[in-house]
């Protein structure tokens, strides 16, 4: 988790004029943006915006084709990140023959976290009941949280999570938000890509996304505010049809 050293070293993560095609289409043009450490920034946008192609970029497991990505002060995909960063995907990445349990002891042998961290983790995603199940018969929603409590093993950095409430009842997302709020607290970067704009209201800072460029780079307050409305989407809206962004990267550093 961070120390006073890291929180004196700026932005977590620092992107600047990012281009990315994919399959020879442009996706991302010349994006920059800055993650402030030890925040929940919320990743908003439709369909095919670019979130995706972006968290990809930012955990280096996506070819880009110029541009610069520097993660905890390392460019992204760095072997030195492995451990530091940790990637959510959409699909659940979980062994189906293996039982909950088995799989978080698996992947926390793979990352050299302490043994007490499988535990933690299962208690943390609230896995308990579930624990000695085969993944492969669990609903969505629960392999889902396997993956999440895979990311929390060895106490990562920066966690970068694709739609990590996607298919979780009303209560389990309230009780994920809530955790999410307890790592920022000790330190760790979200950055959460999200449908759902009532969840955006949980974050400390927004970056709504549109056809691969930003349209926002606010506090929530701050995104309310330049739209004149209390309901973020609407607020999106209202940004998209004034085809004017709100970027104000450098309240960064404030909590919302
Ligand atoms: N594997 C791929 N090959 C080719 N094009 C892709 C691939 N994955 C995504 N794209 C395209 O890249 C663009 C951005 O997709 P991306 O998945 O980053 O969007 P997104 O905002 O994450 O969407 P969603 O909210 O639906 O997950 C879209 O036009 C999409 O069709």
């Amino acid at each position: 988790m961070m120390n006073n050293a890291d929180a004196a070293a700026g932005p977590a993560i620092i992107v600047r004029d990012l281009h990315v095609r994919r399959a020879g289409t442009p996706v991302l043009h010349g994006l920059s943006v800055d993650v402030p450490r030890g925040r929940i920034v919320g990743l908003l946008g439709p369909s095919g915006s670019g979130k995706t192609t972006l968290m990809r970029s930012l955990v280096g497991v996506q070819v880009v084709d110029s541009g610069t990505i520097e993660v905890l002060g390392l460019p992204a995909g760095s072997a030195a990140l492995r451990s530091r960063v940790a990637y959510v995907t959409q699909q659940a990445s979980v062994y189906d023959d293996l039982t909950v349990r088995q799989n978080l002891a698996f992947f926390r042998r793979v990352l050299g976290a302490p043994a007490s961290d499988v535990d933690s983790v299962i208690e943390r995603t609230d896995l308990g009941s579930v624990e000695g199940r085969l993944a492969g018969s669990l609903s969505g929603g629960q392999r889902g949280r396997v993956s999440l409590a895979a990311a929390l093993l060895g106490a990562p950095e920066v966690l970068v999570l694709d739609e990590p409430t996607v298919g979780l009842d009303p209560v389990l997302r309230v009780e994920l938000w809530e955790l999410f709020h307890r790592l920022a607290e000790a330190g760790a970067t979200l950055l959460v890509s999200s449908h759902v704009m009532d969840e955006a209201k949980r974050c400390d800072r927004l970056l709504l996304m549109r056809d691969g460029a930003l349209l926002a780079d606010d506090t929530v307050p701050g995104v309310l505010e330049a739209t004149g409305t209390d309901d973020v989407e609407t607020a999106f809206l209202r940004l998209i049809e004034r085809g004017v962004p709100d970027l104000h990267p450098e309240t960064g550093s404030e909590v919302a």
